[in-house]
């Protein structure tokens, strides 16, 4: 990570019988989830964040500035951040704009954004008029976190922002997150325990448990390790960057060209060129030692085994398999894996059933 691009944090804080105790450096830019069973801390990290936790041995510094060390501390409200919590609460007397102004006449004009881009950014405009009552969970939601943003912040702090929302709602605000991903400049701490946000929106992970971080590191490289699926259960699975590479207008498929090979899915409207994250669940891909040329899954990879490693139910095996440069997970029986005579080194065939789109 660049120099001073970073945001280096140092807690340790004890309550009754719960111990916090994390030493990270994380990117100074971009997303970082937050995940981990419940309990296991992340709220409690995000308040130690915005100085909400008082813990005197603390550390933070974000992107160059110190906001805590041995000989000072910034108080909450003199920290340059954001802070969205599960619900907007929002002023119900005031309309959208009131409220993302209110915050604003409270801190000296200098620091204060746009607030165009940030009504634009979120979506907004056509809202600005309308009281709290007359929005949808997501389109509160979404003024919450223009409010946030209105301030300018130097840091952003999610609290599992979805998690009141119903799924579509939950679909509806989604996209305005990958916006906020593509086009912050600042870093996202985002609290999440859904399989799915960290997917689409994380480009780096923090897991968490009991207090401590159990793996730490890029998206790409935390989701495929082996020794970690039982925080994601039945969706452990790979991340890849690909590229709609071409379309196949006759039958209504697009290429999907990542690095070490290509998949077809169905065409979702995306052109050629358009770069995607695309999700591979470990319980869509199977595994074969020959070319199966029969067979209804068209998605056909050739790779090279190189981690074998337990699932959380005990007759089921994770199997990583190489496909040049990137990584894919199968998960298949013991036995079969047995039968298969599975080996680390050995080359085989995977068939992919399932490809998701995370645009
Ligand atoms: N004010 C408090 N006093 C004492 N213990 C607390 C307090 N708040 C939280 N805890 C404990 O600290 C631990 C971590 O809680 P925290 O809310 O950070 O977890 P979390 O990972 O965010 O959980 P969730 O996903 O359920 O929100 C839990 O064991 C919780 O019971």
């Amino acid at each position: 990570m660049a120099e001073n691009k970073i945001i280096v944090a140092r807690f340790r804080l004890a309550r009754c019988e719960f111990m916090l105790d994390v030493d990270l450096t994380l990117p100074g830019r971009g997303v970082t989830a937050l995940f981990g069973h419940s309990g296991s801390g992340k709220t409690t990290l995000l308040r130690c964040l915005a100085g909400l936790e008082k813990d005197p041995s603390g550390f933070l510094s974000v992107n160059g500035d110190c906001w805590q060390d041995a000989q000072h501390c910034l108080p909450t409200h003199k920290r340059p951040l954001g802070y969205v919590f599960q619900e907007a609460n929002l002023f119900p007397h005031l309309t959208v704009l009131g409220n993302l102004r209110y915050g604003i006449q409270r801190i000296p004009s200098a620091k204060v954004t746009d607030l165009t881009s940030v009504i634009d950014l979120l979506g907004i405009g056509h809202l600005l008029n309308r009281k709290p009552e007359r929005l949808s969970g997501g389109e509160r939601q979404r003024v919450g976190i223009a409010r946030a943003l209105a301030l300018n912040p130097k840091l952003l702090l999610m609290d599992e922002p979805l998690s009141a929302l119903d799924v579509q709602r939950k679909n509806e605000i989604l996209p305005y997150l990958e916006r906020l991903h593509d086009e912050l400049e600042i870093p996202v701490i985002y609290v999440t325990h859904s399989p799915d946000e960290v997917a689409r929106l994380a480009d780096y992970l923090v897991v968490l448990e009991q207090g401590t971080v159990l793996a730490e590191g890029g998206l790409f490289n935390v989701l495929t390790r082996l020794d970690l699926p039982i925080s994601l259960g039945e969706d452990v699975g790979v991340v890849l960057s690909a590229t709609i590479g071409a379309i196949d207008d006759a039958w209504q498929l697009a290429r999907l060209d990542f690095a070490g090979g290509s998949l077809w899915t169905r065409h979702h409207g995306f052109g050629v060129g358009r770069t995607l994250r695309v999700r591979v669940l470990a319980r869509d891909v199977s595994l074969a030692v020959e070319h199966p040329s029969l067979s209804s899954i068209q998605n056909i990879l050739f790779g090279v085994v190189d981690a074998i490693g337990d699932d959380h139910h005990e007759g089921l095996a994770l199997v990583r398999v190489c496909v040049g440069e990137s990584v894919f997970i199968a998960r298949l029986t013991k036995r079969a894996a047995s039968e298969l005579n599975i080996q680390l080194g050995q080359s085989l065939w995977l068939q992919v059933k399932s490809v998701a789109l995370l645009e």
